[in-house]
């Protein structure tokens, strides 16, 4: 008998058991859950060491994040066999293309795979736009360089560069929007001068260089005349090709040393064809204003801005952004690299964070008659030829072979003029 009164004692020993495990199991339920709640109280605050860590991780992958090499194969493919030109530009053809993933991109295919410029240019692209990412700056994807095939693989743009805006279209773009494409653009040429690990100095900036996405963010572009330098050498030198005539700044055309203030400069002219929508010099408007840029400053130095904004259709709403446009311009393209202002604080001062201040003398002084400041070149047509008086009868110091990238006779025009006045 006594041997059939144990199980039901063994059983009621399983149950307290089971009890017990049920219970503690039921105080971390409820002890996870008033963890879980205080958590969320505090606003999903993570370990920050955890934070720390991931980021440090992001960080890196982002640093090894390099350009990828594409092969002639798979840009054909994306390319539809090079058969949708966007355009032809001085180092080749660019031609969109889609990748498989859906992926717009502009391919860029240079000329004369043995030619050392074209070379220059490849590899100016590469270590400059290849390794960095700014919202501002055009993206390199990728490049393909095969025997018969040298390419750049950038973002796809979808609506070209500024110049057809600026120019040749029906004011499609407002004024508040240009003054976003300015701001965008210094936001891009500053991050290039002060953000990256070595100084690039950009060397071309203008509005064909200037790539307006989807939804007209500006990218800058083109940087096959970039140079990369380190911070504390103040002044690089250069050889080869240079910048363009109209934006190139003078100490640029002389020969002088050059530092990241000619990109201030060109940025400089960039802006008075912004606010004129127009190019800086247009013999076919008379009146001293074929000149934009001087023009502008014989109406600000007696304090007649107001006939430039009539001048320049502005509307009374964009006024003050269009005055702060003119003032910058005009503090930028000053003729001393060192009283050009820094490309952050072109930033600011676009933005109305900070005074503009008035440049003390006139910027295009050294264009005067008997100026002690040498002359801009003269383009000489019998030998097509740019030089300069300044350098006299040194011909070690005349300034020769420039190419003219966008040049047009205009632009050769202007050059006289300028000297000639
Ligand atoms: N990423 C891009 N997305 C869309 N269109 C582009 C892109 N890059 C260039 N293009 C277009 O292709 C054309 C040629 O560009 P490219 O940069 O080769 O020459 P460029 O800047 O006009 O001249 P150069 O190289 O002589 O300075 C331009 O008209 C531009 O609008």
């Amino acid at each position: 008998m006594s041997s059939y009164q144990s199980p039901p004692s063994s059983n009621s020993g399983e149950t307290a058991v089971i009890a017990v495990v049920l219970v503690v199991l039921l105080v971390k339920i409820v002890i996870v859950i008033v963890i879980c709640q205080k958590r969320r109280q505090k606003g999903n605050s993570v370990n920050p060491d955890f934070l720390t860590l991931t980021m440090d991780k992001f960080l890196n992958d982002m640093e090894r994040e390099k350009p990828i090499k594409f092969t002639s194969q798979q840009l054909r493919i994306a390319t539809d066999n090079f058969t949708n030109l966007l355009g032809q530009g001085g180092f080749g053809a660019v031609y969109k293309g889609i990748f498989s993933n859906g992926t717009l991109v502009a391919v860029k295919v240079l000329n004369g795979s043995s030619d050392k410029r074209i070379e220059e240019q490849f590899m100016a692209e590469v270590s400059t736009i290849g390794r960095i990412h700014h919202f501002n700056l055009v993206r390199l994807h990728g490049f393909c360089f095969e025997k018969h095939l040298r390419a750049l693989v950038y973002e796809y743009m979808g609506n070209g560069s500024l110049d057809k805006f600026l120019f040749h279209s029906n004011k499609v773009l407002g004024f508040e929007k240009l003054h976003e494409i300015a701001v965008g653009t210094a936001r891009g040429i500053a991050y290039l001068h002060e953000e990256c690990q070595q100084r690039i100095v950009h060397y071309d900036i203008k509005p064909e260089n200037i790539l307006l996405d989807a939804n007209f963010f500006p990218k800058v572009a083109d940087f096959g005349l970039a140079k990369l330098c380190n911070r504390d050498n103040t002044h690089i030198t250069m050889t080869g090709g240079r910048g363009t005539p109209g934006y190139a700044a003078p100490e640029v055309w002389m020969m002088f040393p050059i530092t990241h203030k000619c990109d201030v400069y060109s940025f400089g002219m960039l802006l008075f064809e912004i606010i004129g929508r127009r190019r800086n010099l247009d013999i076919n408007i008379q009146d001293s204003q074929d000149w934009f840029p001087r023009w502008v400053w014989k109406k600000f130095e007696p304090g007649e801005l107001g006939e430039v904004m009539v001048v320049c259709g502005i509307e009374e709403k964009d006024k003050e952004r269009a005055e702060r446009i003119v003032k910058v311009a005009l503090w930028c393209v000053q003729y001393m690299p060192e009283a050009r202002p820094s490309m952050s604080v072109v930033v600011k001062m676009l933005e109305g964070a900070v005074e503009i201040p008035r440049p003390s003398t006139n910027p295009f002084q050294h264009l005067m008659p008997g100026s002690p400041y040498p002359t801009a070149p003269v383009y000489d047509t019998s030998n097509g030829t740019y030089s300069t008086s300044a350098f006299g009868s040194d011909p070690s110091r005349t300034v020769t072979g420039c190419s003219v990238v966008h040049g047009t006779p205009i632009m050769r025009k202007y050059e006289i003029e300028i000297a000639s006045t």
